[in-house]
């Protein structure tokens, strides 16, 4: 993958937003630039079956619109399915090593990190990027660790300079040059995005922030 496509990664379930259609938010947040979206359908509220299979194609063809890679959080079966672009997935799911052999070569493997040792297996699992974090506290996954700031980041970006970084958990428009300053090629967020009440303004904005990093770097 370019790892330029990790600059403003979007993530959003149908249960992230608040008052708009998630589909709207999303078609905001494209419109706004983000460089890379997941669909992560999961946790309270989530939509299941026939529903969540119908929002997924939903939010796979507007990401086809604007050309954004659409990447499944953790169902590598609906990512096959749909013949999405690639898969996320953490220490918990499915093994990365098997779901690359699943998903083949051409696909995108991104997989969660909280250790250099994780980052090390990822990179033998043939991850295309490690997703970092929870950099800062988030409330949008009940199950995340502590925050754990910017030092893995760093240690990752010494350690393994060509591998794709992307910082995760809490991140907003007031930290998120903080990430990219430790190392990390983008950031990755939901309710920066999901829960404004402009996301397009948000995105934009976000957007705004992280090519100003990026020029300064
Ligand atoms: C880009 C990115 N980084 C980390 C995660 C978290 O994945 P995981 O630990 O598997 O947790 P869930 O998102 O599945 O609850 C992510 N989704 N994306
Ligand atoms: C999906 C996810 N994974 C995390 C991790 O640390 O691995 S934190 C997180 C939620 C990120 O949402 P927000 O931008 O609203 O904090
Ligand atoms: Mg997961």
């Amino acid at each position: 993958m370019n790892r330029e496509q990790l600059q403003l990664y979007f993530i959003m379930g149908s249960q992230n937003v608040e008052e708009h259609d998630p589909i709207v938010v999303l078609e905001e947040a494209l419109r706004g630039g983000i460089t890379l979206f997941q669909f992560r359908e999961k946790g309270e509220n989530a939509l299941t079956g026939e529903d969540k299979i119908n929002f997924a194609k939903a939010c796979k063809a507007l990401c086809k619109k604007y050309n954004v890679p659409f990447i499944i959080n953790d169902d590598v079966n609906l990512a096959i399915a749909l013949d999405a672009d690639g898969v996320h997935v953490g220490q918990d799911d499915a093994n990365a090593i098997a779901i690359r052999e699943k998903i083949g070569l051409d696909k995108i493997l991104g997989v969660s990190t909280h250790s250099l040792t994780e980052v090390t297996a990822a990179i033998n699992a043939g991850a295309d990027y490690v997703g970092i974090g929870p950099v800062y506290a988030t409330t949008s996954k009940s199950d995340a660790n502590s925050p754990a700031g910017t030092i893995l980041i760093e240690q990752t970006a010494a350690t393994y300079p060509s591998l794709p970084i992307v910082g995760i958990g809490g991140i907003t428009i007031d930290n998120c040059q903080t990430v990219i300053r430790a190392g990390a090629d983008g950031v990755s967020l939901i309710s920066a995005i999901a829960t404004h009440e402009e996301p397009f303004v948000a995105t934009r904005q976000l957007l705004h922030v992280l090519q100003q990093v990026a020029k300064i770097s």
